[in-house]
């Protein structure tokens, strides 16, 4: 289904990430591995050279609060694979102590993805265009006030990837754009949700509820992921997925 494909995806090395570079592989594409964490990067990169063979896949270390990283690992990705066309802008974290790195790393990381993966992609400057699906959250569309930065930062991304959505039809682009939003995903960040909700660790008995009653895992986000980049109707749209429910949000207009 993606034989002949490239793809990026950041915060590759574990998680949703690395759940949706398995599923991209075995659909047939290349993959660029990006992740801030070495280690974890080249262990999955071992991991998935056994079936794939080594050839399929690229590790790059690569931070997105970096300018100098995200363009440095998107132009060794074109070098090595000839061209990008699905990027999956998904690298992000919890941290409401430290909130001005989570806005750093889940809304100016995803920006800055999304514009240099522009700049590769775009048929207006050559690019071959494609598909860029941005992982935000159930939180970027309802409040949760378990972590309310990290849901302020995935609002920004639904408007940001809905934005960029609606100029890619107006200005060309040949680029849809998609959100990704799940709820709570069976991952390193639900495990050190709690140390990284900070002040708002006090509401953990919410998430504790909330997870009771069932949580995803990293494959069935990674399908979902997979719907948006292959269904060609779907540009601006948000995929809301549960473990119970999968549906696309109904946005109000103004
Ligand atoms: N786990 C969950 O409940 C949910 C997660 N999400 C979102 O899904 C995405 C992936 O999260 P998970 O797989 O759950 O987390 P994870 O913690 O398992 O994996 C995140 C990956 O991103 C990498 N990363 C972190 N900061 C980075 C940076 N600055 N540059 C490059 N890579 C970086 C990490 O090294 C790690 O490999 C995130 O955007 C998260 O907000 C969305 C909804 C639910
Ligand atoms: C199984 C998901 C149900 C979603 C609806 C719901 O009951 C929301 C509950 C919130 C409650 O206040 C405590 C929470 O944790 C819920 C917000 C969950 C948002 C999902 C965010 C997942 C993530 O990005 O990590």
């Amino acid at each position: 289904m993606l034989k002949g494909k490239v793809a990026v995806v950041t915060g590759a090395a574990m998680g949703i990430g690395q759940a949706t570079t398995e599923l991209l592989l075995q659909k047939g594409a290349k993959v660029a591995l990006l992740d801030v964490n070495e280690t974890a990067g080249n262990s999955a990169k071992e991991a998935l050279d056994e079936e794939h063979g080594a050839e399929s896949t690229l590790f790059l270390q690569c931070n997105v609060e970096s300018d100098k990283d995200v363009k440095d690992a998107f132009r060794a990705t074109v070098e090595t694979f000839g061209g990008i066309d699905i990027v999956c802008n998904n690298a992000g974290i919890l941290n409401e102590d430290n909130w001005e790195k989570a806005l750093s790393t889940n809304l100016a990381g995803v920006i800055r993805v999304g514009f240099v993966a522009l700049e590769h992609m775009n048929k207006l400057t050559g690019g071959r265009g494609g598909v860029i699906v941005n992982t935000a959250s159930l939180a970027g569309l309802m409040p949760a006030p378990v972590f309310p930065v990290y849901s302020a930062t995935k609002h920004g991304v639904v408007g940001f990837t809905r934005s960029m959505a609606a100029a890619s039809v107006v200005l060309g682009y040949g680029i849809r754009f998609n959100a990704l939003c799940p709820a709570i995903v069976q991952t390193n960040l639900l495990t050190t949700m709690e140390a990284q909700m900070g002040q708002f660790s006090t509401l953990y008995h919410l998430v504790e509820m909330t997870v009771r009653s069932g949580v995803l895992n990293a494959s069935e986000v990674a399908e979902g992921a997979l719907e948006l980049l292959t269904d060609e109707t779907k540009n601006g749209e948000a995929l809301i997925l549960k473990h119970d429910e999968k549906k696309y949000m109904t946005f109000p207009s103004p």
